[in-house]
């Protein structure tokens, strides 16, 4: 406590109680704080004021004196003592919580009346006046010592009272203090950081501010990268390090019909757009590894060119590059499919020119050209329908992947301006495109419920062109939606046409070829090489399911004559019409053919003796009553010999039944010509008479 005593009571308070006290009791006193300053004070002595202060030596003693009052208080008790004057001094301490804060001084006094003698001689010894000083003396008050100590206790008890009242204001003032300048301390403190905090406040602000301008530039940005890779024109992904998949743009989207989300990781993505096993084992596992280490290595990895499986079930040909951007793989996916599409229609091209060159059936080779559009759109079914011979009608070429039921209505149905989409197509002659099978009018009927029911809802017909412009047939696209083709299906499909074309075509100029090389070059009929073969085939198709089957063999009678007559050209005119008059006579499953100069034969299958006896006479007749007409000369006829024989059980191969029917044509000439004669299968060697022409 760094109190001082003059701090704890109010000193003319003091002073006045002092004078009260000193006016009753008539004893002198002073205060003294620990710093030995006299506060107040009453009553001092003449004795001591004006003799021992006044003199050097009586003042040392005073001052001797006190510090031994004032050591002796030090031990915090009551004091008296009689100082070095002759005069008894006593002290009261006056204790305040423990401290000795002040003293009550009392003196001079004394205790009992003087001795004057000891002041006399003092007043000699120290060059006094003797008389004033020892009237001095005598008035310095004598009190007992009890009484004295009691009233000095009292007197230090109520100033203790005043102090302790005092500390107890002064600590409560301290405390105000304190408080009032902690208050001031805080309010500095408060005002301090008030202040710092409007700054932050203020700075808080700028940087939300900036902040928002930040986050608003970031967002544009945002929208600007995001509508920058929206706009590319390659898909583009990219992936954390683990293979989550973060982002897809649009175009994305377009390609491949997944979203963000929906194929959550690389492998997701890899095993639904690549599901053949193989090409995961041996083309993609590969190559995400070789990604992956150029993570670590920083090497560039060539881009990977793959079919992709997209979302709608339809595939598309990709490039896929991939860098690193830190810890992001960025995937681009260019669509290669246009390019990829015109290689796979080259190569499919390429195929079916070599099924051509190869001689394969014009089945098999349509088939291919179907076959490779279905490849090409998983999510169609073609056909190749062909124009018959009449020009009326569209027959099955090929349609492997159509429901047979629907087939078999499609197969010889009539063209016309509204005979579905192929139908309408031959007719027409231009392309025909129904997108909704079920509500377009050119659809109607059996067919349009036989469609719907196969699961058929939209169909593109392509008229297929010979080179100089004639209809050959129609390719058809179907699909199981209602849709109308892009661009690139139409290309798609004239290509298909045009390939069909080109091995129709083939066809039938290999057919022409054969034709040429099978039939007789005068007459048109087979000649003897193309007889003999198809005969020879007939022969063991007859033998294996046993049916009938008849040779008639034929000759002009007496044709020199013609030749000679008429001159050879007339000759050949006469074996022109001679043949077309026998093809009149024939059904479509007979064949005629000139084994040379005036001789034919005539295959029968299906056709017992007396059937072949009856074809073979009306033949016979025919000739005989038609009258030639050239021109020039007069009208004329000419007569036919025929040998006929039957297939019998024993008959290997054709030569038999040649021989036989040749015998038999020996014998209708031997006999007397214009007539037919038959070889029995129980005669064998022997000629049956009469001849049949003569019966
Ligand atoms: N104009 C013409 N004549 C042919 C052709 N091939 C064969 N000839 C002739 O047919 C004649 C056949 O005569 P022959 O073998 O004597 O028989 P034929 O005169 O018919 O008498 P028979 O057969 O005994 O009734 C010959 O004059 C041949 O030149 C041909 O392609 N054109």
């Amino acid at each position: 406590m760094s109190v001082r005593f003059a701090d704890l009571v109010d000193l003319e308070d003091l002073q006045k109680m002092m004078l009260s006290l000193y006016n009753i009791t008539g004893i002198p006193h002073g205060l003294v704080d620990n710093g030995n300053t006299v506060l107040c004070e009453i009553g001092w002595q003449e004795a001591c004021r004006v003799f021992h202060r006044g003199d050097a030596v009586a003042a040392a003693r005073c001052k001797a004196s006190n510090l031994e009052l004032n050591r002796l208080l030090q031990a915090g008790n009551s004091v008296g003592h009689c100082c070095l004057n002759g005069l008894m001094d006593f002290a009261v301490p006056i204790v305040v919580e423990g401290q000795h804060l002040a003293s009550i001084v009392v003196g001079q006094v004394l205790n009992e009346p003087p001795n004057l003698e000891f002041f006399r001689q003092q007043a000699r010894a120290l060059g006094f006046e003797e008389e004033p000083y020892l009237a001095a003396i005598q008035k310095i008050p004598v009190i007992p010592r009890p009484q004295l100590e009691s009233i000095m206790t009292l007197y230090a008890n109520a100033a203790r009272m005043l102090a302790d009242k005092g500390l107890a204001l002064w600590r409560l003032k301290q405390a105000e203090q304190q408080l009032a300048q902690a208050n001031a301390r805080l309010k500095q403190q408060v005002e301090a950081q008030t202040h710092e905090l409007a700054e932050k406040n203020q700075r808080l602000q700028a940087d939300i501010v900036l902040c928002g301008r930040i986050e608003s530039e970031l967002r544009h940005q945002q929208d600007k990268l995001q509508a920058l890779l929206d706009a590319s024109p390659v898909g583009v992904s990219w992936s954390s390090l683990d293979g989550q998949i973060e982002y897809v743009n649009r175009k994305f989207t377009e390609l491949f019909g997944y979203r963000l989300g929906e194929l959550p990781t690389v492998k997701d993505w890899y095993r639904q757009v690549c599901p053949d096993p193989q090409v995961q084992q041996n083309l993609i596992k590969p190559w995400v590894i070789q990604v992956g280490a150029a993570h670590k290595s920083g090497e560039s990895v060539p881009p990977l060119d793959t079919l992709v499986t997209c979302k709608d079930g339809s595939q598309r040909r990709m490039l896929i590059t991939t860098s690193w951007v830190g810890d992001r793989l960025l995937a681009n996916f260019s669509d290669i499919t246009p390019r990829w599409q015109v290689e796979q229609r080259e190569k499919r091209r390429e195929q079916t020119l070599e099924l051509i060159a190869k001689g394969y059936p014009l089945s098999r080779v349509l088939e291919s050209i179907v076959q490779g559009v279905e490849i090409e759109s998983p999510s169609s079914r073609c056909s190749i329908l062909l124009l018959d011979k009449d020009g009326q009608h569209l027959t099955l070429g090929a349609a492997p992947n159509l429901p047979e039921a629907y087939n078999q209505i499609v197969d010889g149905v009539a063209i016309g301006p509204q005979v579905g989409s192929c139908g309408t197509a031959a007719y027409l002659r231009q392309r025909v495109v129904v997108a909704d099978i079920a509500h377009d009018p050119l659809w109607g009927g059996r067919f349009r419920r036989m469609a719907l029911d196969s699961g058929l809802r939209a169909c593109w017909s392509e008229p297929i062109f010979s080179s100089d412009g004639q209809v050959l047939g129609t390719f058809a696209i179907y699909h199981s939606q209602t849709c109308a083709p892009t661009a690139e299906d139409i290309i798609q499909i004239g290509h298909a046409a045009n390939l069909a074309s080109i091995a129709l075509e083939h066809d039938l100029a290999r057919r022409r070829l054969e034709y040429q090389a099978h039939m007789d070059f005068l007459t048109g009929v087979a000649n003897r090489r193309y007889f003999v073969q198809t005969a020879e085939a007939e022969v063991a198709r007859s033998q294996r399911y046993a049916r009938p089957l008849s040779l008639l063999m034929l000759d002009v009678d007496f044709f020199k004559q013609v030749n000679d007559r008429y001159g050879h050209k007339a000759g050949d005119w006469v074996l022109q019409h001679l043949t077309q008059l026998l093809q009149q006579g024939l059904r479509s499953a007979d064949l005629l053919g000139r084994l040379g100069g005036e001789e034919f034969a005539i295959l029968l299958p299906e056709t017992a003796e007396m059937q072949a006896i009856e074809v073979a006479e009306r033949l016979r007749r025919a000739v005989s009553e038609d009258l030639i007409h050239l021109e020039g000369v007069e009208r004329f006829s000419i007569s036919l010999s025929i040998g006929v024989t039957t297939l019998v059980e024993g008959d290997q191969g054709l030569d038999e039944p040649l021989r036989r029917a040749d015998k038999a044509l020996y014998t209708a000439k031997r006999t007397g010509r214009n007539k037919v004669c038959v070889s029995t299968q129980t005669q064998e060697n022997r000629v049956k008479a009469p001849c049949a022409g003569d019966v």
